[in-house]
């Protein structure tokens, strides 16, 4: 099954006079249970999809199907819940103030859903952290804590997306192999599908089984992670992401 269908997206930002095309007429297909990377120079627009994707940037279009229904200008509390986004910065994207307990309630309050003690044991143990960690404060966590706190915060909705933006670029190098694998178990455990942006390419062909490489705006090319790891490249673009990351892709 599709899980998720983009057709010629387009997405902007600012209005009249100062709006600014970003993302210009992308077109991708997810599989479920496929994780699909984006990759690119910075400020190519890689975040920016994401965020159309995730029903944070509004300013779109074209079409976008998720799970098999047609997204439309607004969405539904079940759709927005379908898809949910771990960002790179586990400091600024967890409520320094709140309890970790609190942070993993706060998505369950706003879509009224219940057994909500349960829910939040259930997946702080499914990020691998003990259960009594729903009393402490992000600064009593390290980083991989922290970042395993905002993958159960994304995961308490039970989604069947999860929109991974630089996940483990903010960690220490021991760490961010610990987070991958994470991911890895929660994608096969869970049957969830991936988009991940990430400028590490051997962060990428860890997790990913397809690529778009990704320059101002556009694809320049969809490659297969065997076929980049292979050399089997075409687009000059995809050769200068690869070369940069020699040695690693090849790991
Ligand atoms: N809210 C916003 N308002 C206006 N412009 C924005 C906004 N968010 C991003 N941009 C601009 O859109 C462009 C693409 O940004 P985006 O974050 O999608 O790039 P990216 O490929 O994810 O880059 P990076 O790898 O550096 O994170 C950039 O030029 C950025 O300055």
């Amino acid at each position: 099954m599709t899980m998720i269908d983009i057709r010629d997206l387009t997405v902007s930002y600012g209005k009249n006079e100062n709006e600014i095309q970003i993302v210009k007429g992308v077109n991708f297909q997810v599989a479920e249970g496929e994780s699909f990377g984006l990759v690119g120079e910075s400020g190519c627009g890689k975040s920016t999809i994401l965020g159309a994707v995730a029903g944070r940037n509004k300013q779109w279009t074209g079409h976008m199907a998720i799970a098999g229904e047609e997204i439309g200008r607004k969405r539904t509390r079940s759709q927005l819940a379908l898809q949910q986004m771990v960002f790179q910065d586990p400091f600024g994207s967890i409520h320094p103030r709140h309890t970790i307990g609190r942070t993993l309630l706060e998505p369950l309050e706003i879509h009224g859903i219940g057994q909500r003690q349960e829910r939040i044991e259930k997946v702080l143990t499914d990020v691998g952290l003990p259960i009594a960690f729903r009393y402490r404060y992000p600064h009593q966590l390290s980083g991989g804590q922290r970042q395993r706190v905002a993958i159960a915060r994304a995961l308490i909705l039970k989604p069947r997306i999860l929109l991974l933006d630089e996940p483990t670029s903010a960690l220490d190098v021991s760490i961010q192999a610990e987070i991958l694998n994470l991911l890895k178990d929660l994608k096969e455990r869970e049957k969830l599908t991936y988009i991940l942006v990430s400028h590490d390419l051997a962060v990428v062909a860890h997790l990913c089984n397809r690529i778009a490489v990704m320059q101002n705006g556009t694809f320049v090319e969809i490659v297969d992670t065997r076929q980049l790891i292979e050399g089997n490249i075409t687009h000059p673009c995809t050769r200068m992401l690869r070369d940069g990351s020699r040695g690693y892709v090849a790991a």
